[in-house]
């Protein structure tokens, strides 16, 4: 006999409509009271990323549903570890209470909405986020005319912008950018599936260029996108995708961005994405802040400043003159050290206002977000007038530009808004509004009035405590509040029957532990209360919510605040780690020059500073492009661990660094503009996309060959050294020329292919360069210091000593290499005799003992002498 399977629930019914709603990719968190519960499939999926409880709750179509549930106090731990695992989620509120849902019969089930689709890129709250880190959601597009385009947004702080590029560089912007989630055409998804990002593909007509014109041009309230900058049609789709997706997001909610501001992809300092792998600019290769150029430099005080100043280091200038406006303001801290303290105390006190504008602006956001606003337009005011204290400080430029944004001078309302918050906030209010206790005594007469009502009520039913000890003559007579019964009274059990024998004491429960009772009179007091209370919390919400509305009114100029703030702590910072590491001042200009100093690679340094002896040993460096002065192309050679990776490196990062706008570890640098950096270095294998470590290397160098421009600078290391020797040597031979010759880029080149240093001696505009080692006593000794001319020798065979190559093996290499040096590299290898063989007898040196036992004639020890040497062996031993 077959069993028809049950009807589904009306909950059931429910939930699974709503689920269809929101598709299979991503998890849908159901609110039941206190809990999201997650059933089916997502329910398997969930339990196990998150590691809890797989259970079972009725059945659906004959089968159990698998369930298991999250706590909603906690559930945003439990979203952020799904979301870094790569899930999306769905969050789906119920939007009436049980009450209001039983009006509509008895049956009705609570109404619930999908309030939220939680992914990567649409993150705002602080746990779900990392203070330091901008969390970039970034849309692609390739219009039919060839052209591409790149918009991207900060949900969390609200920044919005849009690039017009070629399609040969959308992916070396995006990685620059490193979304947390990137929004393509499905059209495009093949072209970008291996490229490690969290992709978000959406339908073609996503991307209309229509529906984007109108939605931005409603959204900012614009007829014409123009007054925000010319954009160009692939942008405007791109930004219109984007916008689109983000209100997605939030259910409908109109999207809290500010609008969209255009960038130049001229206008940066283009480096492509293995460069930006390879220099480990904001993370080492293994994917780690720490150990990358900007954890070293990073000085700055607040999470804002942290992301600036990595978007910064992302995306040098192209610009002369902004490069040198950026060094000033730098330059201008450094020397100032008491404004620079005062500068960075003051950055301290503020929070992330920007992010807490965007919550508030999304409805995500609480009282605390409201006190850091105020935060950062007092710390601007205290800035300001800490500056006013200097007469001898003039601001330079961009200094003085953030400076007023500050200024509060033309700015009345934010003014108002400030010291409106400061009145009405407590100090430290709650996280939600709804948790009440936020609004300061002073604030609002009528909120004033209901406390001290509720207040004194208090103190009565405090009284009432008394009087019922007395009236009963139960003197341990308790008044206890509970969320359930509101005020009761309670007794011990043995006092029971006396309140069960009065008419005045109503009995509410019995426990093991007491009995509980009330009276009219309580009751009545009780209701007094929460009504007051529950006025009172109805009056700090609509506070609370008018200050949440004058705060997006007046998005834009607490923006510029922020945004201010941000600036000025990327200065102080720099200044304040160029002190500390002994950086100056580089020299940009419009010439082909790169003259550098003692330059010192940061990172090396600070490790070494870290943990050895060892000091970091400054090089110069000199290119020039026109190869007039000094060749624009140097091959470097020199043993292994010489340093030769170090070297090239750190011509690099400074470069990046100085058109970032930073000082630079040298004791004098000249920069002329450098429009593309490329660096190939250390190969590596790519077999999750099915490239060998020499096709790797081959992609990049061609990317090289083929872009490389006169104004560029490029660092090749060790190209060809992934294939047979005769066709690797060809091959860098070949790069070495084309770059001379053909591309003109000022250019580093180090290898180990002694051949290519004779081919350089005789190009005019290039010369060998080498770093230095020294065998001393058997042992060799890093010198480090770049000299002119090529090495003599590479000392492979003392590294790997070094590094612990068994003896034997060492002494084989040793005879190979004799042998190979002797006769040229076409010898039969097999007429050497084989290390699996005896090894090589090496004569014993005689030891310490023996030495001293050698010396000593025995007949001519007394008893007392042979006893004083056998005491003076033993301790050489
Ligand atoms: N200028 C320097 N001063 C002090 N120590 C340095 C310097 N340059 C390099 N080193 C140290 O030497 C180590 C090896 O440097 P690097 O990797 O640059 O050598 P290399 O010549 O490129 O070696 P290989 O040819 O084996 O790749 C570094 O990790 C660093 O600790």
């Amino acid at each position: 006999m077959s069993t028809t399977p049950s009807k589904p629930t009306p909950m059931m019914v429910q939930y699974l409509a709503i689920k269809d709603g929101v598709g299979s990719d991503a998890l849908l968190f159901y609110r039941m009271g206190d809990f999201y519960e997650l059933f089916f499939d997502d329910a398997v999926k969930a339990a196990a990323a998150l590691d809890i409880a797989l259970t079972k709750r009725g059945t659906h179509a004959g089968e159990p549903i698998p369930m298991c549930g999250v706590p909603a106090h906690a559930s945003e731990a439990y979203l952020a570890r799904l979301i870094k695992l790569g899930f999306r989620v769905a969050v789906c509120e119920q939007t009436e209470n049980p009450a209001e849902a039983k009006k509509r019969g008895a049956k009705s089930v609570v109404r619930r909405e999908v309030v939220r689709l939680v992914t990567p890129g649409t993150l705002s709250e602080d746990t779900l986020l990392d203070a330091r880190d901008a969390n970039i959601l970034a849309a692609v597009v390739t219009g039919l005319s060839g052209d591409a385009a790149l918009a991207w947004a900060d949900v969390s702080d609200g920044s919005f912008q849009t690039c017009a590029l070629a399609p040969d560089d959308l992916l070396a912007e995006v990685m620059a950018l490193r979304p947390s989630e990137l929004l393509i055409p499905e059209t495009l998804y093949a072209d970008w599936a291996d490229q490690g990002l969290t992709l978000t593909p959406l339908a073609p007509t996503k991307f209309d260029r229509r529906a984007a014109e109108r939605l931005l041009g409603d959204r900012f309230d614009v007829a014409s996108l123009d007054g925000f900058g010319d954009f160009s049609p692939e942008e405007i789709r791109a930004a219109g995708a984007l916008i689109d997706y983000v209100e997605l997001t939030q259910a409908g909610d109109r999207v809290a961005l500010a609008p969209p501001r255009r960038t130049m992809r001229s206008g940066w300092l283009s480096i492509d994405s293995a460069t930006r792998a390879s220099l480990e600019i904001d993370r080492t290769l293994q994917g780690k802040r720490k150990g990358s150029l900007l954890s070293v430099i990073d000085r700055t005080v607040t999470g804002p400043g942290a992301r600036l100043l990595g978007s910064r280091l992302s995306r040098p200038l192209m610009d002369v003159t902004a490069i040198r406006a950026r060094l000033d303001a730098v330059s201008q801290l450094h020397d100032e050290a008491d404004w620079r303290g005062a500068l960075l105390s003051q950055l301290k006190a503020t929070g992330d206002a920007a992010r807490g504008l965007s919550r508030l602006q999304l409805g995500r956001g609480g009282p605390r977000d409201l006190i850091t606003i105020r935060a950062a337009i007092a710390a601007g005011e205290a800035i300001n007038a800490d500056l006013a204290q200097r007469p001898n400080i003039k601001p330079e430029a961009e200094l003085d530009a953030h400076l007023r944004a500050l200024s509060l001078v033309d700015k009345s309302e934010l003014a108002q808004l400030a010291r409106n918050l400061t009145k009405a906030l407590v100090e430290d209010p709650p996280m939600q509004a709804r948790d009440g206790g936020l609004i300061a005594t002073g604030w609002s007469p009528e909120i004033d009035r209901l406390r001290s009502l509720r207040d004194e009520t208090r103190r009565s039913v405090a009284a009432l405590q008394g009087k019922y000890a007395v009236a009963t003559g139960v003197t341990a007579i308790k008044i206890k509040h509970n969320n359930v019964l509101g005020y009761f009274i309670e007794v011990s059990p043995k006092h029971a029957d006396t309140m069960l024998g009065r008419d005045d004491f109503i009995h509410r429960q019995t426990l093991v532990s007491g009995v509980r009772f009330t009276t009219t009179e309580l009751s009545a007091l009780d209701r007094e209360i929460s009504g007051a209370a529950d006025k009172v919390q109805g009056l700090e919400l609509a506070e609370f919510e008018q200050f949440r509305e004058t705060v997006s009114a007046l998005a834009a100029p607490i923006r510029h605040i922020a945004n201010a703030l941000a600036a000025l702590d990327v200065y102080a910072g720099l200044a304040l780690w160029a002190l500390e590491s002994g950086a100056t001042k580089p020299v940009i200009d419009d010439s082909v020059a790169l003259e550098i100093d003692a330059g010192r690679h940061p990172v090396v340094e600070a490790a070494l500073a870290r943990g050895s002896a060892t000091r970091f040993t400054p090089n110069d460096t000199r290119l020039d492009g026109a190869g007039i002065d000094c060749p624009r192309l140097a091959l470097i050679t020199g043993p292994n661990m010489a340093g030769k990776s170090t070297y090239l490196r750190q011509t690099a990062l400074i470069v990046l660094l100085a058109q970032a706008g930073s000082f630079v570890p040298a004791r004098r640098a000249r920069i002329g503009l450098v429009d593309r950096l490329f660096s190939r270095v250390g190969a590596s294998d790519d077999l999750s996309r099915g490239r060998s470590t020499f096709m790797v290397e081959m992609i990049e160098t061609a990317a090289i060959l083929n872009q490389s421009t006169d104004r560029s600078f490029v660092i090749l290391d060790e190209i060809g050294r992934g294939t047979a020797t005769f066709d690797g040597l060809s091959i860098a031979w070949a790069a070495v020329e084309h770059l001379h010759a053909i591309n003109k880029s000022r250019a580093l080149f180090a290898t180990h292919y002694h051949e290519l240093t004779e081919l350089v001696s005789s190009l005019d505009g290039a010369k060998n360069l080498s770093l230095r080692a020294r065998e001393y006593e058997g042992e060799l000794i890093f010198l480090h210091d770049v000299k002119d001319g090529a090495a003599d020798r590479s000392y492979g065979i003392q590294v790997a000593k070094l590094a612990g190559l068994p003896p034997v093996a060492v002494a084989r290499a040793t005879a190979v290499l004799e042998r190979l040096e002797a006769e040229g590299t076409d010898l039969g290898i097999a007429d050497l005799p084989l290390f699996s063989t005896t090894p090589p007898v090496q004569k014993p040196q005689p030891s310490a003992v023996e030495e001293a036992l050698k010396a000593v004639n025995p007949d001519a020890l007394s008893p007392r002498d042979a006893l004083d040497l056998i005491y003076a062996l033993k301790d050489k031993i």
